[in-house]
C-alpha cells in the first residue's frame, strides 16, 4: 500500500501587533514605556543628537507622573485594556483558525515584546508569518513602526522565512460593521443629535512626507480613497468615516470627523485638524446636545478611548452646555471582530 508523503509544511504563523502600554500605572513603568516609544524616530522624527536628549531628558520626565495619573484611573483588575483585549482577541482568534494555524501577539513597545512573539513562531518551525498590526489606518508612526521592528528582528535570523503584512484594513467590511453593530446598539438605547468619529492625530508633517507623488496635499485630497492615497493617514480616517456613516445610516451632515490626542509641544508643530475637543466644544451652541463617539483608529479600548473620549471629552462637552456624551465601545474581543481577523488572516 502507498504511504500518504507527510507535508513539509508547517502551521501558518499570525502575529497579531499592538502599540504598547506601560507594566503597571506606576510612574518607573511608564516612564519607561514612553522612553521607548518617544524614541522611536517613527514616532519622534527629529535627527537623534536632538531627540534623545530632549524626549529622555526633558519632555519624558515631565509627562510620565502626569500620565501615570490617568493610567491609574484606567487600570483594571486584569491590567492595562490594550494589553488583555489583546490577549483576548489572540485566544479566540486561534480558536477560531484551529491546528492550521499559530497566533502570537506582541506589543511595539514593553511586553509582550515582538521578539518573543516572534520566537514563538520561530520555535514552532511555522511555513511562514503574517503580520497584523492592529491599526486600522496606516501611519508610519503605528503600522510603520511596528512592520520596522519586525523586519529588523527577522532579517537577523539565518532562515528568514516567508514573510507578509496587513498594512491597512479601513475597507474590510467586517471592521466597520463590527462599529456599525456596536454604534447601533448605542442608537437604540438614546436619541443623538450629531456622531464624531475621533482619530489619533499625528503631525501634520507625517501626511505630508508620506505624500505619494505630492497628491496629499492635506486639502480636497483626501474626499476620495484612490491608489495616489491608499496609505494616506488621513485619507483612510475619511474614508473610515464615510464607511461607516454609510453603515450607520447617517448622511454626511450627521457625523463630524475630528483628531485627538494631539502632543502638545513647545514646538508647536500643527496636527492633523480639525481637533476634537475644539469641536466638540462648539456643539452646545449649535443645538447639537447628544453626542454618540467613536473611536475608530483603535480596536481595543485604552487610554485614548476610555479616558480621553470617554471621560475628559465628555466633561468638556457637559461644560459646554451638552446634555449626553456616549462613547461606543472599541471592537475588543467582539465575535464579530474575531471572524473578521480571522477572515483577514485566511485571505491573506
Ligand atoms: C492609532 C494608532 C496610533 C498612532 C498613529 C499614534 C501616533 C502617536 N502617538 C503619540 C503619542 C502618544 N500616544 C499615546 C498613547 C497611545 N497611542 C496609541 C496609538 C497610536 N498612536 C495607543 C493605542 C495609545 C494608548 C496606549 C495605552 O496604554 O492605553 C501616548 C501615551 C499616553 C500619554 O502619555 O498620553 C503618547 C505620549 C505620538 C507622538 C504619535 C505620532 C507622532
Ligand atoms: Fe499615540
Ligand atoms: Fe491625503
Amino acid at each position: 500500500m502507498p504511504t500518504t508523503p507527510s507535508s513539509t509544511k508547517g502551521r501558518i504563523g499570525v502575529l497579531l501587533v499592538n502599540l504598547g502600554t506601560p507594566d503597571s500605572p506606576q510612574t518607573g513603568d511608564v516612564r519607561r514605556y514612553l522612553n521607548e516609544f518617544l524614541t522611536d524616530a517613527r514616532v519622534i522624527d527629529m535627527p537623534a543628537a536632538v531627540r534623545y536628549p530632549l524626549f529622555r531628558g526633558l519632555v519624558v520626565p515631565l509627562r510620565a507622573p502626569k500620565s501615570a495619573k490617568v493610567y491609574q484611573q484606567l487600570w483594571t483588575e486584569r491590567g492595562s485594556p490594550l494589553l488583555f483585549h489583546g490577549l483576548d482577541l489572540q485566544k479566540l482568534v486561534q480558536d477560531t483558525l484551529g491546528k492550521d494555524y499559530l497566533v502570537a501577539f506582541g506589543m511595539r513597545y514593553q511586553k509582550p515584546s515582538i521578539e518573543s512573539a516572534l520566537e514563538q513562531l520561530r520555535e514552532a518551525a511555522v511555513d511562514r508569518i503574517i503580520v497584523l498590526p492592529l491599526f486600522p489606518q496606516y501611519a508610519a508612526a503605528s503600522t510603520g513602526s511596528v512592520q520596522e521592528k519586525v523586519m529588523e528582528i527577522v532579517s537577523k535570523w539565518w532562515v528568514v522565512p516567508s514573510i507578509s503584512f496587513i498594512s491597512t484594513f479601513v475597507d474590510v467590511p467586517g471592521f466597520t460593521g463590527t462599529f456599525a453593530t456596536l454604534g447601533k446598539e448605542e442608537m437604540a438605547k438614546h436619541h443623538y443629535d450629531h456622531v464624531v468619529f475621533s482619530y489619533h492625530g499625528i503631525p501634520e508633517r507625517h501626511v505630508l512626507k508620506g505624500s505619494h507623488k505630492g497628491y496629499c496635499k492635506l486639502g480636497n485630497c483626501c474626499n476620495s480613497y484612490n491608489k495616489n492615497n491608499r496609505y494616506c493617514y488621513r485619507a483612510q480616517c475619511f474614508e473610515t468615516s464615510r464607511l461607516l456613516g454609510a453603515a450607520l445610516g447617517l448622511s454626511p451632515d450627521q457625523y463630524t470627523t475630528a483628531f485627538q490626542s494631539r502632543l502638545q509641544s513647545r514646538l508647536r508643530d500643527p496636527w492633523l485638524q480639525p481637533y476634537t475637543d475644539e469641536v466638540l466644544k462648539e456643539f452646545p451652541a449649535k443645538g447639537i446636545k447628544n453626542v454618540l463617539a467613536f473611536s475608530p483608529a483603535f480596536v481595543a479600548d485604552c487610554l485614548e478611548t476610555t479616558i480621553e473620549v470617554g471621560e475628559e471629552f465628555k466633561e468638556m462637552f457637559e461644560e459646554a452646555g451638552g446634555e449626553h456624551w456616549q462613547l461606543v465601545p472599541s471592537l475588543n474581543s467582539h465575535p464579530q471582530w474575531v471572524e473578521t481577523v480571522a477572515d483577514m488572516i485566511r485571505q491573506n
